[in-house]
């Protein structure tokens, strides 16, 4: 397994090790010991969720602002772009976003710490998102900020619009957002 940090140091992209043989393919799609190793600290997930979306589809930018939520990331059918977002107002890198395809093809994964914003958009006709959580789901707690904010500037590899739910359509303005310390 490779694990490599972005351009902000504390979101890392994980490679899996694939062994590939004539009845398909194995890797560990989640290892506690070298996740901590790479991370540097010990993790916990509570919850593990598995989402299916058409293309075009975006999912974000997603956060809870108490029991926040760190998340590993993968896909299991098709193609994203998946992102994350720095809130931490006190961090050297707040408000800017780190970027990566999430494929089932390549099978790499994305850590995107407590902390952080994070959405996706699919590339394929479908998509299957499986990602573990730290902390459980919280709707009271639940925050959005619109996809396209103009702070954030986040260059989705997209033309035109893109699918959105109902509440993220309603997402708020970075500048307006609540922030973690
Ligand atoms: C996220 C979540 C949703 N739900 C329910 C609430 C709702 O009825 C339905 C769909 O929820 P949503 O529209 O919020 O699902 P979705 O837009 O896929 O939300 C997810 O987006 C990505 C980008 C993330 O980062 C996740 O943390 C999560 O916020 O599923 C749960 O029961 N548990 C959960 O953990």
């Amino acid at each position: 397994m490779n694990a490599t940090r972005l351009a902000i140091p504390d979101v890392i992209l994980f490679e899996p090790r694939i062994f590939g043989d004539e009845r398909g393919f194995f890797f560990e799609s989640f290892n506690q010991a070298r996740f901590d190793e790479a991370v540097g600290r010990s993790v916990t997930f509570v919850q593990d969720n598995h989402s299916r979306s058409v293309r075009n589809v975006l999912r974000g930018l997603h956060y809870q602002i108490q029991q926040p939520q760190g998340k590993l990331v993968r896909v299991a059918v098709g193609e994203v772009f998946d992102v994350a977002v720095d809130l931490r107002r006190s961090s050297p890198t707040f408000g800017k976003w780190v970027g990566a395809i999430l494929s089932a093809e390549n099978k790499k994964q994305l850590w995107v710490p407590e902390g952080f914003g994070h959405g996706f958009v699919v590339l394929s006709d479908v998509a299957e998102f499986l990602y573990k959580t730290t902390d459980y789901y919280a709707p009271q707690h639940e925050r959005c900020i619109i996809w396209n904010d103009p702070t954030l500037a986040i260059e989705w590899p997209i033309q035109g619009e893109p699918v959105l739910s109902a509440k993220d359509m309603k997402g708020t303005a970075f500048l307006q957002a609540d922030v973690f310390a």
